[in-house]
């Protein structure tokens, strides 16, 4: 099965300066694969190489045919005195048919949220009405950049958890940036650490634990990533980590 994306020596620059070099990289139907890295490291600039947004200086990026993105942004800021009803966000820009809304808004974790005004969710509820729009047209890929700024620890790593779910129904791909680390990584197959270049990347565990991820965020994460692995095995009783991870000098 070819990928989704694949990037061979993709360099991509911002204003005329190169920001980001040589990045070989490929997400395969199915997988959640996270970017982590440091303020300013590329990590948004890489989503828009992916995306066709930015065009590389130098390198190639190949789509497959049927790639279909959906886009959740980490907010959207909407008037409060606007009424808006969760209903009516989700036939913006595009009417669905209210049975494909109420589908996508059960696939996000919302099931009867229809006739609530938007100015009244939770930071929660509000990420998963914006993940349940990008739902909408079906994707094969779900792209989520920083989707869970805002909320607390319990709340992203609950939002993360519902990521998986969706994946499992709908056998998505997910790639999503975050700073969340540890709850991010652990929802995650792939992690991938951008800092100009790809430094590290593999499983949550080889990431964690190589020397160019510890350098730039510390070993704090360990204790963290354990602990939600070990709710996150109690909520689902199985374990999709199961990717040889690698790691290569940066
Ligand atoms: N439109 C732009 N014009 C010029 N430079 C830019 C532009 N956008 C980003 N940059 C620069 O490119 C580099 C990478 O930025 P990018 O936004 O990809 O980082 P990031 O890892 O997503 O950061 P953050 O975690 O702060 O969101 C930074 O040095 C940034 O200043």
């Amino acid at each position: 099965m070819s990928p989704l994306i694949e990037t061979r020596g993709m360099t991509l620059a911002q204003g005329g300066t190169p920001v980001l070099r040589h990045v070989d990289f490929a997400i395969n139907a199915g997988e959640i694969v996270t970017i982590v890295g440091p303020n300013g490291s590329g990590k948004s600039t890489l989503l828009k190489g992916l995306i066709g947004a930015l065009t590389p200086v130098s390198g190639t990026v190949t789509r497959a045919p049927d790639l279909s993105i959906g886009y959740v942004p980490q907010s959207l800021h909407i008037d409060p005195t606007l009424p808006l009803t969760v209903q009516r966000f989700m036939n913006l820009p595009r009417r669905s048919k209210p049975q494909a809304v109420a589908e996508a808004l059960r696939h996000a974790g919302l099931p009867d949220l229809g006739s609530a005004q938007m100015s009244e969710l939770s930071g929660g509820q509000f990420q998963r009405v914006l993940l349940a729009r990008a739902l909408l047209m079906r994707p094969n890929l779900l792209i989520l950049d920083e989707a869970t700024q805002g909320l607390d620890q319990p709340g992203s790593a609950a939002f993360y958890r519902q990521i998986e779910e969706v994946r499992a129904d709908l056998g998505c791909a997910v790639l999503m940036v975050s700073h969340d680390l540890h709850v991010v990584m652990a929802a995650s197959d792939r992690v991938l650490c951008v800092n100009g270049h790809i430094c590290c990347e593999g499983t949550p565990e080889v990431v964690r634990d190589a020397p160019e991820y510890r350098a730039l965020f510390g070993s704090g994460t360990q204790g963290a990533l354990a602990l939600y692995r070990h709710e996150h095995n109690h909520d689902h009783g199985h374990d999709h980590h199961d990717h040889e991870g690698h790691t290569h000098a940066g």
